[in-house]
């Protein structure tokens, strides 16, 4: 019997973004390998029209619930939606429900994030520093809390190449960043972002980091552990291999890539490419809330959860078996082959830009005007290229991330405990792990049909003899210009076609 599932037997856990993609995983499990635990508390919004309860519905009838509702068939019964909006002063949770949360958690699992780079400084600071601070604040009122799990992530200090599992101070204090939210306007924190965050990349990294150094400082008599997971990826294993919902990490740039739309990136191909499947991250969070529950370390312990350093990938290794996937598993109407370069030189870059990108898109576009329909993809293509800029930081670079308490901790898991809740990465293939990701992205995130893959291999032939038959028709055209020109080109064209008079 695992000792980590019986822990979880019984208790109260309080999860905060549940509704998210770590957070529905991390459900998913503890109903699986826990069936009897007594309740999972989810801190949820309501959002898109949809309020909590028909959320938690939707999110508990999707498939990845499917086997847990095997194990665990009263999962309705165990989940309890309490309302809350994390960005609000007092987090919008109602007294009744405060209460039985003050008096009946026993472990808190803080998931809930901004993970926008681009967010607006105020509402990063708010979620991901200020949020964190209340909740601490509730945490230090549950008599029965036995730990606090901080969910972070390993670039919260990307602003340095080696990263210890320790905290780093962040230049201004925490608590005059909140304070200064509340009283300065929209336009001078613009202004002063750039300067606050400093060698930062962007405002979520920045803010993460405060909210690490939140939880140092004010969760100073609690049972607290930090987890910093790299670029989160689709499941490995658990529940199935390939389960995705979202656009983040490489998701994204995997769609545009397999649609035809992105053709070229800047990016180093010898660079790290930190990803990390989600049912690890969530099996190592699940092991780092038993041992610090269980034993009670006398600090705050800080676990990372990355790949680079015991499996690398490389982001060159990755592109290629992407792109080999689509060979096999063809997205469905694609706008060109797929087929994408990594080149670290700016300068290709903008070349591959203004060919690649912004003149099929212009192309394209005329050709909607010519049919009368609204043209569309300049304005696609000019949100794809920025959204490709704001992750090209992470793509260009490699960290190393030291996995002392990470390890130790795998030390300390029985071999039953190993096997149930493994956070071993070595063990992961990653060719076998991009190919069952781009198989995911399709299924889940596409929800495209496997019976439409010849037809999408068809689409595929006809773009490529598209392509063959206007490069040809390009070079025609360019060799008739030149022959206007030059004597040579002439020479060299009527050598090759003679003409029928000789
Ligand atoms: C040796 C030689 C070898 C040579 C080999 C040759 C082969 C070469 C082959 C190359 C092939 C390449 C294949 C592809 C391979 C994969 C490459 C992957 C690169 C992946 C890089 C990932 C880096 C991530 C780093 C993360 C580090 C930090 C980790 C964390 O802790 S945070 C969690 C991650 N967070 C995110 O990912 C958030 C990202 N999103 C945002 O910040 C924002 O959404 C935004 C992208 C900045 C856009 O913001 P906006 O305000 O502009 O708009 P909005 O959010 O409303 O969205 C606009 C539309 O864009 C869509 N969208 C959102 N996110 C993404 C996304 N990540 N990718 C693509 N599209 C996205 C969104 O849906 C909107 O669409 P609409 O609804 O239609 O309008
Ligand atoms: N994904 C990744 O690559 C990585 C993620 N992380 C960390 O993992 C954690 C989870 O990330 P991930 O699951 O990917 O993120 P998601 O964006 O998928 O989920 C974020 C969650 O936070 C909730 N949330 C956001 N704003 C509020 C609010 N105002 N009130 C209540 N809940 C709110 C969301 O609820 P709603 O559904 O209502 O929007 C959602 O449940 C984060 O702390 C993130 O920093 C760390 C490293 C990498």
């Amino acid at each position: 019997m695992s000792t980590i599932a019986a822990f979880y037997g019984g208790k109260s856990i309080l999860i905060t973004g549940a509704t998210g993609f770590l957070g529905k995983v991390l459900m998913e499990k503890l109903f699986r390998t826990s069936p009897d635990l007594k309740v999972i508390y989810i801190l949820v919004r309501p959002k898109a029209g949809q309020t909590l309860q028909q959320r938690v519905v939707q999110i508990l009838n999707s498939k990845l619930f499917e086997k847990a509702k095997e194990v665990c068939p009263n999962v309705h019964e165990k989940i309890r939606a309490v309302y809350a909006d994390l960005n609000q002063n007092d987090l919008a949770i109602s007294k009744g429900d405060m209460q039985e949360l003050l008096s009946c958690t026993n472990i808190v699992f803080h998931c809930a994030a901004t993970v926008r780079f681009n967010d607006h400084l105020r509402h990063a600071v708010q979620l991901n520093v200020t949020a964190t601070q209340k909740l601490l604040l509730m945490a230090s009122q549950m008599p029965k809390l036995e730990a606090f799990i901080h969910i972070s992530t390993a670039f919260s200090n990307c602003n340095l190449k080696h990263i210890d599992e320790v905290i780093y101070p962040c230049p201004v204090e925490p608590k005059k960043i909140i304070d200064s939210m509340e009283w300065l306007d929209d336009a001078i924190i613009d202004e002063i972002t750039p300067k606050l965050i400093g060698d930062q990349p962007n405002t979520y990294t920045y803010t993460k980091a405060l909210g690490e150094m939140v939880v140092q400082q004010e969760g100073g008599n609690l049972n607290v552990a930090i987890v910093r997971p790299s670029i989160v990826g689709a499941t490995w294993q658990e529940p199935f291999p390939g389960w995705v919902d979202n656009l983040n990490g490489p998701s994204g740039l995997i769609i545009a890539t397999g649609k035809g739309f992105l053709r070229a990136l800047r990016a180093t191909p010898m660079a790290v490419a930190d990803v990390i499947p989600v049912d690890i991250v969530v099996n190592l969070t699940l092991a780092v809330g038993w041992y610090t529950a269980v034993q009670r370390p006398k600090s705050t312990l800080i676990y990372h959860c990355t790949s680079g350093n015991l499996n690398p990938c490389y982001w060159g290794k990755m592109g290629f078996q992407v792109l080999a996937t689509f060979e096999k598993i063809p997205f469905e109407r694609a706008f060109r082959r797929p087929n994408a370069d990594l080149t670290s030189n700016t300068f290709t870059t903008q070349y591959w830009n203004a060919v690649s990108h912004w003149a099929p898109a212009i192309i394209y576009d005329f050709y909607l005007r010519l049919t009368g329909r609204k043209p569309r993809m300049t304005k696609l293509m000019n949100r794809l290229l920025r959204t490709v800029s704001m992750l090209e930081y992470f793509i260009n670079r490699s960290w190393e991330w030291s996995t002392c308490n990470t390890e130790m901790l795998m030390s300390k898991l029985s071999p039953e405990d190993q096997r149930v809740f493994n956070f071993d990465v070595r063990q992961l293939n990653w060719l076998e792990y991009i190919e069952n990701y781009v198989l995911g992205i399709k299924k889940y995130l596409l929800k495209e049909d496997m019976a439409g893959i010849p037809e999408a291999k068809q689409h595929l032939k006809r773009l490529r003899n598209i392509h063959y038959l206007f490069n040809t028709a390009l070079f025609l055209i360019a060799w008739r210009l030149l022959m206007a020109r030059s004597q040579m080109a002439r020479n060299v064209w009527f050598f090759i076609c003679p003409p029928y008079n000789l």
